[in-house]
C-alpha cells in the first residue's frame, strides 16, 4: 500500500487472505515517496517467489500501475477512498492504464480490498487443489450466512 493510512482499508485484504490460509506479506511502498523501494520491491517480487501483488493506493494512485510495469506478476489494484474525491481519483488512476501494462482493478475501499484477496485466491487456486477446496468452502459458508428473510 502507498501509505500506512491505507491500512484501515487494506487490512481487509490481509484478513481475507489469512482466512483462506494464503501466506502473504504487507508492506508500505510508494511510487511517489519511496520510488527506490518500489523499484526494488516490484523487481524482486517474482525472483523471491511471490505469485501475485495486491497494490492499494489513494488519490493519484500510481503505485499499482508502476508496480505492474516492473514485474510480470499479476497486479491487482485497490482504489483507496480519498477525502477530496471519494476515491474516484484513485479508481481512475488505477483502471485507466494504457494497453500493454494491465492492472486488475477492484472496487473502491473495503469491498475492493476483500475482493482483491478473493480474486488472488481464485487465480492461485487454478494450480493449488487444496486452496481450491478452501475457497469453495468459503463461498459455501458465505452463502449459508445469508438469511432468506430480512428479520
Ligand atoms: N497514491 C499514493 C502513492 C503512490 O501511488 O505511489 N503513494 C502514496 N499514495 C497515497 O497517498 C494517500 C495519502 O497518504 P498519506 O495519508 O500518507 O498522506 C494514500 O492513500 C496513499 O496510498
Amino acid at each position: 500500500m502507498g501509505s500506512r493510512s491505507d491500512w484501515e482499508t487494506m487490512r481487509h485484504a490481509s484478513e481475507t487472505l489469512a482466512k483462506l490460509g494464503i501466506p502473504h506479506e504487507c508492506k508500505v511502498v510508494s511510487a511517489h515517496r519511496t520510488p527506490q523501494r518500489m523499484y526494488d520491491y516490484a523487481q524482486g517480487a517474482a525472483p523471491r517467489g511471490l505469485r501475485t501483488i495486491i497494490a492499494g493506493a489513494g488519490g493519484a494512485a500510481h503505485l499499482p500501475g508502476m508496480t505492474a510495469s516492473l514485474t510480470r506478476l499479476p497486479v491487482l489494484g485497490v482504489p483507496v477512498e480519498s477525502h477530496a474525491l471519494k476515491g474516484m481519483d484513485s479508481l481512475l488512476s488505477i483502471a485507466q492504464m494504457p494497453a500493454g501494462i494491465p492492472v486488475g482493478t477492484l472496487a473502491i475501499g473495503r469491498a475492493g480490498a476483500v475482493n482483491a484477496a478473493l480474486l488472488a485466491a481464485a487465480m492461485l487456486a487454478t494450480t493449488d487443489a487444496a486452496l481450491a477446496i478452501r475457497l469453495e468452502k468459503f463461498r459455501e459458508d458465505q452463502a449459508n450466512a445469508v438469511a432468506e428473510t430480512p428479520e
